[in-house]
């Protein structure tokens, strides 16, 4: 027992009344491990794995993008590229966790628009396989994830640097895997620092509502 305590403490694992004790990152957080510099690239463009539903889809905002109503966002495999502007090529280990697998079409399948006079952030979305929870569904994480990126990208557009503080989520109907949805999400009132909005996810038929969500982000100092 002593030295199993020990050991946890070693590992800096705190015990039940214990702070925890400063320990260093694991070699696999700072050494190249896992990555090789990669060119960097925009991750929001159609590629194979893309179904009809969603190319089409997409080709509508792109249509609507061009009387300026919406605006196509880029999306990048690491946060600090949205943030810093893109390098072009990848120096860091991080990666932004939806765009973390190297295989397309597997995961989180995705293409964001914005529309600032609507305060609106659309999100069309296609879960891949590797994002099952009930068999040959999505699974609520997964859901909650890409609800979290779509509401917390509108509020970034509209109000810069947020963190999520509260997001609460209604499971109507659940997403079957391959199936495109659109994420409507709106940034509802600003209070202060409060970011307050709304989301709603609908088949890309707009058939069924799938899901419905309302999460507060709260602004971030300079
Ligand atoms: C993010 C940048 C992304 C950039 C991308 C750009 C391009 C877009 C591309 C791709 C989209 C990607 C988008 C990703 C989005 C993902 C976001 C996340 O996953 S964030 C991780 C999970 N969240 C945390 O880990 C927060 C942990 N919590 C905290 O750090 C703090 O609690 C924080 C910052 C939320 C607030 O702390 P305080 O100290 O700054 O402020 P206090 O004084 O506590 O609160 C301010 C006001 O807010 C209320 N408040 C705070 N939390 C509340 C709550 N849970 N419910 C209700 N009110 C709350 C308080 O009552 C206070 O209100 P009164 O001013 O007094 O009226």
């Amino acid at each position: 027992m002593l030295r199993s305590c020990a050991r946890l403490i070693r590992r800096g694992i705190a015990l039940p009344g214990q702070p925890q004790s400063p320990r260093p990152l694991p070699c696999c957080y700072t050494t190249p491990r896992f990555y090789s510099p990669e060119v960097i690239r925009d991750y929001a463009m159609p590629n194979a794995t893309w179904s009809k539903n969603l190319q089409d889809l997409y080709n509508r905002y792109m249509e609507g993008s061009q009387s300026g109503a919406w605006e196509r966002i880029p999306s990048y495999n690491a946060t600090v590229h949205h943030i810093k502007g893109v390098p072009p090529s990848r120096t860091r280990e991080n990666r932004l966790f939806t765009r973390n697998l190297d295989q397309d079409g597997v995961g989180f399948e995705y293409s964001m628009f914005y529309n600032k006079a609507e305060r609106r952030m659309v999100c069309l979305f296609q879960p891949g396989p590797y994002l099952e929870g009930p068999p040959g569904f999505t699974h609520g994480g997964c859901i909650a994830t890409i609800i979290d990126s779509t509401t917390g990208a509108g509020a970034v557009y509209l109000c810069g640097s947020v963190m999520t503080a509260n997001l609460t989520i209604n499971y109507k109907n659940p997403i079957p895997l391959g199936h495109v949805v659109i994420i409507d999400s709106k940034v509802e009132r600003v209070e202060g620092r409060k970011v307050y909005t709304s989301c709603q996810i609908r088949s890309h038929d707009d058939a069924v509502l799938h899901t419905e969500a309302s999460a507060l982000f709260i602004k971030l100092g300079p």
